[in-house]
């Protein structure tokens, strides 16, 4: 992977824009009328840059694919009238041209584009030599290279200032949310490309209303840089994603709301506090590591065993008991099942992997 990508932070684009970026917008265009209420409102709770959908990417035919590009000088006017900043969803070449003759101001690249690795490359070579903000949606499924490759693509087109939006990823089984969060993927993106501007989409992870505010306010918890959350001024009437908008006065009520994290601690008298505890931490992270290479010597020398014995390395019978028993232990200690599962999960993968090397062995 290519961690030498030059990514700018948000107060580092070629435009300015508020921290925490704040985008709100209706999923889709729908009238004039529509989009100017819509704005109008949003402007009134302090919203700066709006989003919209002109074409919908939507999965089966026969649905609203978004009125086209003769929402772009609806756009446009609004634009002028409310001396807003607007974001638009490109999904090819001829999507870019448009956006780009209509004056916007940001595009997007939504997540059933950012799959596919030749629709992306085709939307980078209509970017090149055209320097504005991108914000690039995970992909559907929870592909972290795939997101990556699509940001590397639309970089090397010359685009400087690029954003990232979580919006969650498919799944089959039906949870709590539409798209899942999996929290980890945005956060290992980060961490590989500490300076990319990272946004969430509560709206899409969601998939209703009632759940938006706590999402928003998980994603502020874990250092994203601004959410982008559809509003429409008559929710339950509009013609996308009715069940996940939320009215300019509500979304204006949940960003009050909202408390806005502090990445670095500045207070000395804190940061020494912390010191403390984090020095605890390492301490008990290295007696964790001792131990496991404790357990991870027993289980060679169990491996030593089962070869001179011509025994099996699966051992579901004892593996059964052992994954029966750590969740309890861990319950009694106050730690949760479900942690203890995907641990020690772990933990067997690595004894099958180190007693297969003994069995391989000379
Ligand atoms: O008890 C054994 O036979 C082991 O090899 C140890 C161990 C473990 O990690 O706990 C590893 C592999 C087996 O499938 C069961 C358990």
């Amino acid at each position: 992977m290519n961690k030498d990508l030059i990514l700018k932070k948000i107060g580092d684009w070629n435009q300015d824009f508020s921290y925490p970026l704040f985008i709100a917008g209706p999923c889709s265009v729908e009238t004039p009328e529509q989009l100017d209420q819509t704005v109008g409102q949003l402007v009134e709770q302090g919203i700066s840059t709006i989003r919209a959908g002109v074409w919908k990417p939507r999965t089966r035919p026969n649905s609203f694919e978004g009125v086209g590009a003769i929402a772009l000088p609806w756009i446009q006017e609004v634009k002028a009238k409310y001396g807003v900043k607007f974001a638009i969803e490109v999904a090819s070449p001829a999507h870019v041209d448009e956006a780009l003759r209509a004056e916007m101001d940001v595009l997007w690249i939504g997540a059933r584009s950012t799959v596919n690795p030749f629709t992306v490359q085709d939307i980078a070579d209509s970017l090149k030599g055209v320097d504005i903000p991108v914000l690039i949606k995970n992909p559907i499924n929870p592909d972290l290279a795939l997101w990556i490759g699509a940001i590397e693509r639309i970089a090397q087109a010359g685009v400087s200032s690029i954003g990232a939006i979580h919006r969650g990823f498919s799944n089959f089984n039906d949870t709590k949310y539409r798209n899942s969060p999996t929290w980890q993927i945005p956060i290992e993106l980060k961490s590989l490309f500490p300076d990319l501007p990272l946004l969430c989409d509560p709206s899409h992870i969601c998939g209703n209303r009632d759940l938006i505010q706590h999402i928003a306010q998980k994603a502020l918890d874990l250092s994203f840089d601004g959410l982008i959350i559809e509003s429409h001024y008559q929710p339950d009437k509009a013609w996308s994603d009715a069940a996940q908008q939320l009215t300019p006065g509500s979304l204006g009520n949940l960003l009050q709301h909202l408390k806005t994290r502090k990445v670095a601690l500045d207070d000395p008298e804190l940061q020494s506090q912390l010191e403390v505890i984090r020095e605890q931490i390492d301490h008990v992270d290295r007696e964790i590591l001792e131990l496991l290479s404790q357990r991870m010597s027993l289980v060679e020398k169990v491996g030593q065993y089962k070869k001179l014995n011509n025994v099996a390395i699966l051992q579901m019978e004892r593996w059964n008991k052992v994954f029966q028993t750590r969740p309890e232990w861990a319950k009694s200690l106050n730690l949760k099942e479900s942690f203890a599962k995907d641990l020690f999960k772990l933990i067997h993968t690595e004894s099958i992997k180190k007693q297969t090397e003994v069995m391989e062995g000379e």
